[in-house]
Formats: structure tokens, sequence, C-alpha cells
């Protein structure tokens, strides 16, 4: 495995960590390797290490390496999605007795993988508000192995003070997994804030092109790494050689993309602000945000996503998303082109009737690279 230096930047990274030119041919991008299988040299004799692609795979190994570069961990795995990505931490780290920490605002799949399938396996869970130090000391247990953030949360763009709530895990003897699907590795770093584990959805910012569905573990415990490894390969969910390779394609232009994704959605918060018909807008880079101050100390930009709530109620909003034109009305997030959802019932449909509800007058905005006078020009003229 080659090491970087340390002192790269990000952009350089994103480039260049596991990408070397393939050693036989000399092609710049690490070819696909759209394989199940490889030929041993005499019985056990790997030929490079590799015998079969749910153990290891040139292409995701590669990937591999480059995730964990971004975050600045020694290990990245990669799964065939973020949900994938999710259930091999927690079936790794939990087991029947133990108790974890949910946020009170997260994906509504992250909180139905916890609350209806891995909850059947014998772990609790309580839920915190992660912003508030007391909420989460609160919802601690003797038997607490897990501390769960999301920041900036989906849908509500909550954000929760990293390093705070670390150190409270921390001294909790607990571990800490921040999801960091919202804001990308470019624009935050969770393992140098005190995180022991980082989650993503790489069907996200990090494929940026929406197409392909993946997921991603950082660490920089390489004990924990070792431990993950070995789930990531009993329990099978890997991402697979050309899904692998997409989101290397991606990751390429994430620091690029990302600063168009914040710039656009900065204006988009701003002008949604000043709407007469909006209620509220959430979104970090607003200094109305209560995670303002938090955001500008952990965050380099405040993100590609915007939600905001109409003053007329649930079927304005839902009016709202059949009348854009150049937002499509679809589920995801983190792509080149702008999306718009209605989560109460949409992504966060599983959650109605939870702790985890969302308002049903919101609105979630993917705000993507298109020139942002079209999508100022856009939302005029659906909001009307
Ligand atoms: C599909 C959507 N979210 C997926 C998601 C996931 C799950 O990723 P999948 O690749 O869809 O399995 C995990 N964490 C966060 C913060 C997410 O937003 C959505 O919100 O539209």
């Amino acid at each position: 495995m080659s090491e970087h230096p340390s002192d790269q930047q990000f952009e350089t990274l994103a480039i260049h960590a596991g990408q070397e030119p393939d050693a036989a041919t000399g092609a710049v991008v690490p070819p696909i390797h759209q394989v199940s299988t490889f030929k041993q040299d005499g019985v056990g004799g790997l030929r490079g290490g590799y015998e079969y692609s749910r153990s290891a795979n040139p292409t995701r190994s590669a990937l591999e390496e480059n995730l964990a570069a971004l975050e600045g961990g020694r290990r990245g795995l990669a799964f065939a999605s973020g949900l994938a990505a999710e259930d091999c931490l927690l079936r790794t780290v939990l087991s029947p007795g133990d108790h974890m920490v949910v946020p009170d605002d997260a994906y509504g799949g992250t909180f139905r993988l916890i609350a209806k399938v891995v909850e059947r396996w014998g772990v609790r869970w309580s839920v915190a508000d992660t912003s508030d130090p007391d909420s989460v000391r609160a919802a601690l247990r003797p038997e607490t192995k897990l501390v769960w953030v999301e920041t900036p949360s989906n849908p509500l763009l909550g954000i929760t003070d990293i390093a705070m709530v670390a150190e409270i895990a921390r001294g909790a003897g607990a571990r800490l997994v921040v999801d960091n699907t919202f804001a990308s590795p470019y624009l935050q770093q969770p393992l140098a804030l005190g995180a022991d584990v980082v989650v993503h959805s790489t069907t996200k910012y990090m494929g940026g092109h929406s197409d392909v569905v993946g997921g991603a573990l950082m660490t920089s415990d390489a004990a924990l790494g070792e431990e993950l490894a070995y789930h990531q390969n009993a329990m099978g969910a890997v991402a697979g050689p050309f899904d692998a390779w997409l989101v290397m394609r991606g990751i390429k232009t994430l620091a690029v993309r990302m600063d168009r994704h914040c710039a656009n959605a900065a204006r988009i918060a701003e002008a949604l602000e000043a709407h007469p018909r909006v209620s509220a807008v959430l979104y970090p880079g607003l200094p109305s945000h209560p995670g303002h101050e938090t955001a500008a100390k952990q965050m380099r930009a405040f993100g590609g996503m915007v939600s905001f709530r109409l003053a007329d109620g649930e079927d304005a909003a839902v009016e709202l998303c059949d009348r854009t034109k150049l937002f499509t009305l679809a589920e995801s997030l983190g792509g080149v082109e702008s999306l718009i959802e209605h989560p109460g019932r949409m992504t966060h449909a599983s959650v109605v009737g939870s702790a985890l509800e969302v308002p049903a007058d919101l609105v979630r905005l993917s705000v993507g690279i298109e020139s942002v006078d079209d999508l100022l020009a856009d939302l005029g003229q659906a909001l009307g």
C-alpha cells in the first residue's frame, strides 16, 4: 500500500491517493478489474494477494486507499450502499445487550436500520439531541458502546459539535461514529475532531453524478479497521469493481464540485430567507442557524443542502415540489443536478410517528452546480 505525504492537500489526495499508474500497463487511471476470482500459483499461492473479489479486489482496494486518505484515516472500506456500510459497522461493534445513542434527526433509512433491524438482535437505543451535551449525557447508559452523530443532519441540517460529543463518548467508554455524507470529507474531517469511525453514502457527493450507489467506512484505529474488514468480508456487502471505479472517478472532482455546491446553496438560502412564502430556512451558512458558529468552526464551508419550511403548510410544500422545472423531484442528493423533495412523504416517510418525524411543511433541496441564476429563477417561478 503506497504512503502519501501527509502534507499533501485534499485536492491532491483526491486525485492521487491510491491511484498509482497500473504496474502492468502504465494505465494512468486504475483499471476496472471486473472479475470474481484470481488464478493461484499453486495452492495458496496468491499472485498480488488477491484470491476472490468479495475478500479483496484491486479496483476496490484503490478506492479504499483513496477513501482512507480523504478522511485522514488509516483504513477505508467500500460497500454496496451507505446502509450496507452502516450495517457492517453496527454489527461489528455492537452485541446483544449493548446500547447506542441515536440522534433525533438522521436519515430515515439509518433510523429504520437501527429501530427495525438491529434492535431485533438485542441492541437497545436512546434518542438524543446531539447538539445538546446535556441531552447526550442523559441518553448514555452503562452499556452504551456507540454514539451516532449525523452533522449536518438529514433533513433538518442540524449541527453537532463533533469534538464535544467525542469527549463525552470517550468519557463514557463509547465510540463515536459520524455520518459525514452531507458535508463530504472536503468540508469536514470528523476523525481529526475525535470521531472513531466515519460513515459515508458514497452514492451522494463522492460519486457526485447520481450514477452509483455505494457506502464507505473510514477509521484511524488500525485494530478497529481490521475488525471492520473482517466483517465486510464475512457479511459480504462489498462495492463491485465498476461501482468502485465510478466512485473513484467522482472523487477526483469532489473539491471543485463542493465549492460550487456551497456557493450556489448560500445564494439560494439567502434568497429563500427573504421570500414571503418561506417561514424558515435551515442552512448552517446562515447566521440565523443555531449551529452556525459550530459549523463555521468545524467545516470548510456549509454544504450544498438547503431545507426550508412553507408558511402555507404541507399542501404548499407538496405543490412546490411539483412546480419546479430545473430542480428535479427525486430522492437522493449530492449530484451535479439539483433535486427537490418532500422528506415527510419521501425520504423520511419511514420515521413518521417516531421521535425523528420531520415537519410536514418542509422541503429539501440538493443544490447542484448549474448556473445559480437559473436555479433562482426556477425557485422563483415555482414559489410564485
Ligand atoms: C437517499 C438518501 N439518503 C441516503 C443516506 C444514507 C444511506 O445511503 P444509501 O447509499 O442510500 O444506502 C446514509 N446517510 C445519509 C446521511 C443519507 O442521506 C436521501 O436522503 O435522499
